[in-house]
């Protein structure tokens, strides 16, 4: 399998999240982002849709480091409660509701560092039969990658 550039969680990506996802004893798994300036939509706030990316991101590493099933994002719901600062540690976490066949229903949400839930996101997961994080891969079918020469 070649290197992945997961925007996500590739550690060998320059401009990626670099998130770290882990299992918690209650069986759902979890991730802390801090969104820093660059990261802003309006003043002081962290972009919606990267609050979104951490969500998606952490879905998917749930089911392939938890149950080792590669799945694609089919659908996602995302429901913006609070707005959440700039700096502030925010813990993300995913629960699987239900498998039926290859597709998942997982419930994600942040909470911010007093508890609060700022955001709340429902995905569908179509699990693939082979493994789809290698650019090696997709680099054989489109030959060459902006940003990956
Ligand atoms: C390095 C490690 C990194 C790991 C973390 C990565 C996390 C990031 C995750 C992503 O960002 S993935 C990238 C974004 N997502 C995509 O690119 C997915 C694009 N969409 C697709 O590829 C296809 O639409 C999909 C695979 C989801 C479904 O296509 P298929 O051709 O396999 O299924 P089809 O559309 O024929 O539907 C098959 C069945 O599933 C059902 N289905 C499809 N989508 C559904 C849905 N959303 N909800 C419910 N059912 C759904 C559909 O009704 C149908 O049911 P029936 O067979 O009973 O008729």
């Amino acid at each position: 399998m070649g290197q992945s550039f997961c925007f996500g969680c590739s550690p060998d990506n320059p401009i990626g999240l670099h998130l770290e996802c882990f299992p918690q004893d209650d069986g759902t798994w979890a991730t802390y982002f801090t969104p820093a300036r660059y990261h802003e939509s309006y003043n002081g706030i962290m972009h919606g849709g990267l609050a979104a990316t951490v969500l998606d991101e952490l879905i998917g590493n749930h089911l392939l480091k938890g149950l080792g099933r590669w799945a694609v994002t089919a659908r996602l719901e995302v429901r913006f409660r609070k707005p959440i600062p700039i700096g502030a540690r925010v813990k993300f976490v995913s629960r699987i509701v239900r498998e039926k066949g290859s597709l998942f229903q997982v419930a994600a949400w942040a909470e911010l560092p007093d508890g609060r839930i700022a955001v709340e996101a429902r995905a569908e997961m179509m699990a693939r039969e082979t493994g789809l994080a290698s650019t090696t891969s997709f680099s054989q079918e489109f030959k060459q990658l902006p940003g990956l020469e």
